[in-house]
């Protein structure tokens, strides 16, 4: 099940004057596929992070606009209840805990979000490891021994723990070697039709996130310079080289790449 998001008017600040957002709208509609695109420092993670409610924990805050999901205001409410609301955000840079198993990082992420555990029923597993079958050849691994392709698939599969209705994604390509960013992608858009979950992603390989999104917007130093849908996006080549500093197809070349 699927919820939707609509964003409108927002800037965020942090501290006194650091102007991050200024007056951007998005939505995400109910079972949606957006992508969220734009350079290094165009305000993507503050998005997010507006949605989340994490912007607190860093001095920032919105300073005009509103944010709602499913039709009512959300902005000032806590992370933890914005999480039990259904909104999840899987931050750049996995956070596993890497002295434990997969396992147990799943149990742990439905003992925090859900309120489970600590021992799960064994279809809940089922399911998550359906999505990611290279996941459940390693349950019993230390997170800090897998891959990046594999932390980032568990970070996202600990998300699915809390039943998400609207899944954010910071940068899940980010280090990754193409094939393994490509196999993340098509997981994501399988959960998005399987589940009709509402998927986000924040994302700097342009060609990988409109593959699958259906609509895409592009950030460019806190405000929105383009938005439309992935084929109009896609099409405009200029996009890149103004607004991304790259190639369309391509990623950030990254020499963490494994
Ligand atoms: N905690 C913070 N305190 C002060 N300024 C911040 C903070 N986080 C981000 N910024 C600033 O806000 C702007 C937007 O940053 P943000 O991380 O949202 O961009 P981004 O598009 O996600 O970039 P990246 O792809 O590098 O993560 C940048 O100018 C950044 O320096």
């Amino acid at each position: 099940m699927g919820a939707s998001l609509k964003i409108t008017g927002l800037s965020v600040i942090y501290g006194a004057a650091i102007e991050a957002l200024e007056n951007v709208s998005l939505t995400v509609p109910e079972g949606g596929f957006v992508a969220l695109l734009g350079a290094n420092g165009a305000g993507k993670s503050t998005l997010l992070k507006a949605v989340s409610g994490l912007l607190r924990f860093e001095n920032g805050r919105a300073r005009a606009g509103k944010i709602e999901y499913n039709g009512k205001p959300i902005g000032g409410l806590p992370s933890y209840q914005l999480a039990r609301l259904g909104i999840l955000h899987v931050r750049e840079g996995r956070f596993v805990f890497p002295n434990m198993t997969v396992e147990e990082n799943l149990e742990a992420a439905a003992f925090a979000q859900a309120g489970r555990g600590p021992k799960l029923p064994g279809h809940v597993y089922d399911e998550i490891f359906g999505y990611f079958p290279s996941l459940e050849r390693r349950r019993g691994s230390l997170a800090g021994y897998l891959s990046g392709g594999e932390q980032q698939m568990l970070a996202i599969g600990r998300a699915l723990f809390a039943q998400p209705e609207l899944l954010m994604v910071d940068e899940a390509s980010l280090g990754l070697a193409p094939k393994i960013a490509a196999e993340i992608f098509e997981i994501l858009a399988r959960i998005n039709r399987e589940r009709g979950l509402s998927i986000l992603v924040v994302e700097q390989n342009v060609s990988l996130a409109l593959r699958h999104a259906a609509y895409g917007y592009v950030l460019e130093s806190g405000k929105l310079v383009q938005e439309g849908n992935a084929e109009s996006l896609m099409d405009r080549e200029k996009l890149s080289k103004r607004y991304l500093g790259g190639s369309v197809g391509e990623a950030a070349p990254s020499p963490a790449a494994h």
